[in-house]
């Protein structure tokens, strides 16, 4: 897990009690997230466990039956409204295809020359519009543009999805990076190197966040089969 010396004394995120029902289906069941500005929070979880919309119920963009959302104690309605205070990376393509990377970043306040200094390689796109980039180079630009942007906490539903590996590492070394001025929280199938960077993590099961004490865990709620993969590394 990660190093919890670089969370700061900072602010706190709390969703609690978390229920959505579609179509008379219980898909969350009272689920329990929290996370600070200054640490990471990987949130797992099998194919349909609800993940998503968990993300979706927090930001305020999916309505849920019920959704106490916290900052500092101060309930929040609809915080993506909020201006700065939060930002969500969509599993699915978002960015408009016809505008060019240099303009995004500047919509989306990134400190540009930063980025370019971590990634020179996005300097000959500045030009390009989205829809030139190939799908695993959007999803890159997606998960830099969200997480580079000025907001205290940022929600990445699966970034490494069509990432190559060399970008995945450099996006971990991002994130270890960011984590200084934010609070993250991400899910992803890739669970080995969100293990390695993550502070807290939740298994969202049967609609519930189960706190994941020690990797154990994770085959004890079914998640993992064995520790074999981690271990052998
Ligand atoms: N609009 C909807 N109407 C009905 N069911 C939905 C809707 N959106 C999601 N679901 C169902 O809710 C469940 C949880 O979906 P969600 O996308 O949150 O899962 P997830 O944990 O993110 O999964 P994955 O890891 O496969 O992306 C799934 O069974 C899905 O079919």
């Amino acid at each position: 897990m990660g190093n919890s010396a670089y969370v700061v004394a900072s602010d706190i995120l709390t969703a609690e009690h978390v229920c959505l029902a579609i179509g008379g289906r219980e898909l969350l069941a009272d689920a329990t997230i929290r996370m600070a500005r200054g640490s990471i929070t990987a949130l797992l979880g099998r194919n349909g466990a609800g993940k998503s919309l968990l993300l979706q119920c927090i930001f305020g963009t999916r309505a849920a039956t019920e959704c106490d959302v916290h900052v500092n104690g101060v309930l929040l309605r609809n915080a993506y409204t909020i201006p700065r205070l939060m930002n969500y990376l969509p599993q699915r393509p978002f960015l408009p295809q016809d505008v060019r990377v240099g303009a995004l970043m500047r919509q989306y306040r990134v400190p540009q020359e930063k980025l370019l200094a971590e990634y020179p390689e996005l300097e000959a796109y500045i030009h390009t519009p989205i829809r030139e980039l190939s799908p695993g180079y959007e999803r890159l630009l997606s998960v830099l543009l969200v997480l580079y942007a000025d907001s205290r906490f940022t929600m990445l539903d699966e970034p490494f999805a069509h990432i190559e590996p060399m970008y995945a590492e450099r996006l971990l070394a991002s994130l270890q990076r960011q984590r200084y001025r934010k609070g993250i929280i991400i899910t992803d199938h890739r669970y080995e190197p969100l293990l390695q960077v993550a502070d807290t993590i939740y298994l969202l099961k049967e609609g519930r966040s189960v706190y994941i004490r020690e990797v154990e865990d994770l085959v004890v709620h079914g998640y993992l089969a064995t520790l074999n993969s981690l271990i052998t590394r």
